[in-house]
């Protein structure tokens, strides 16, 4: 294996394979668990896109939720379901069967259009134009803000659906939805995602969805790999510990490298990583 792919693997706890039922439970116990042991805290807040890991987040969510009524005979707890467009969102229709396979408790809807179009225009009138790139980043940390608002208000925690394929690319955007509180697929790949979610009936056509950040204006739902200039097949497949195209495996190293100081608190002078 090549030196820093063991690092990796290492590093984001990633197992060639997995038992998808077994690691299904241990998502929802690991989340039922921490509210049981935090008892103010009674819900769960997540931005529903309308792709997979939102989806098989949403779904671990509620059933974590529906688990702790049902165990406490009570209606205490809640998963919110949050919509989050900019405008109008080009695939909408599959957020709302994202929504109808989750079946949230709570489902909100705040279109982030006018604090986007507000902040950037405040920004532009002392810099400039600012890029569609970096206007996508910031759509990706208003809905950010926005969960945690919701959560501050539900006595809740905000959900983020990082996991090793798009942490070792550091393909989000910091202090976006890079930004949350508990991680449920945090060790899964792509591919074990998707194979989780294909075993809890999850309709084919959202585990089989090209997956997008979709932030850009001027490129809607430009896919991951064509942005990250690799497939997730071989990035899933790196975080396996196969050997791949030697090209691939320099890109994702590459990003993994550049992307290095997402996945660590800010720098200080008690830090020596980047050195
Ligand atoms: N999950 C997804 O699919 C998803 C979601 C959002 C964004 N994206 C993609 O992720 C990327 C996010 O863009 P980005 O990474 O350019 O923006 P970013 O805002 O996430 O990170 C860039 C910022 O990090 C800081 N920074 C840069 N280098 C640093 C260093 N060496 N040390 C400390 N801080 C440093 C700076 O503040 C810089 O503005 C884009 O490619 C975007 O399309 C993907
Ligand atoms: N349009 C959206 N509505 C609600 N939540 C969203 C939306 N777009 C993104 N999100 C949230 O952010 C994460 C990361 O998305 P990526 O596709 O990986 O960039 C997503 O899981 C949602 O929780
Ligand atoms: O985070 P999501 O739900 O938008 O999934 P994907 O990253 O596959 O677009
Ligand atoms: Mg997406």
């Amino acid at each position: 294996m090549r030196p820093l792919q063991q690092e990796i693997i290492d590093t984001l706890k990633v197992s060639p394979t997995i038992d998808v039922e077994e690691e299904f439970r241990r998502s929802v116990d690991f989340l039922k668990a921490y509210l049981k042991k935090h008892p103010f805290l009674k819900s769960l807040v997540l931005g529903i896109s309308g792709g997979q890991d939102s989806t098989l987040s949403g779904y671990i969510c509620q059933t974590a939720i529906n688990e702790l009524n049902e165990e406490t005979a009570s209606n205490d707890y809640a998963f919110i379901g949050v919509r989050l467009p900019y405008g109008e969102q080009a695939d909408e229709d599959d957020c709302q069967e994202a929504l109808s396979f989750i079946q949230p408790s709570k489902v909100v809807r705040v279109n982030i259009k006018s604090a986007v179009d507000a902040s950037i225009q405040a920004v532009e009138s002392e810099l400039g134009k600012i890029s569609d790139f970096i206007k996508g980043n910031t759509k990706a940390r208003e809905r950010m803000k926005v969960q945690f608002d919701l959560a501050a208000s539900t006595s809740g925690l905000v959900v983020g659906t990082d996991h090793a394929a798009e942490a070792v690319t550091g393909f989000y955007t910091k202090y976006g939805d890079g930004a949350a509180d508990i991680l449920p697929l945090y060790r899964l790949n792509k591919r074990q995602g998707r194979a989780i979610l294909k075993s809890l009936g999850c309709p084919k056509r959202l585990y089989t969805k090209l997956p997008t950040a979709d932030l850009e204006d001027d490129k809607p739902l430009i896919p991951d790999e064509v942005a990250l200039g690799v497939s997730y097949a071989a990035i899933d497949d790196y975080l396996e510990g196969k050997e791949i195209a030697e090209k691939d495996a320099e890109t994702i190293e590459s990003w993994y490298v550049k992307t290095r100081h997402k996945r660590k608190d800010p720098v200080s002078v008690f830090d020596d990583w980047w050195k």
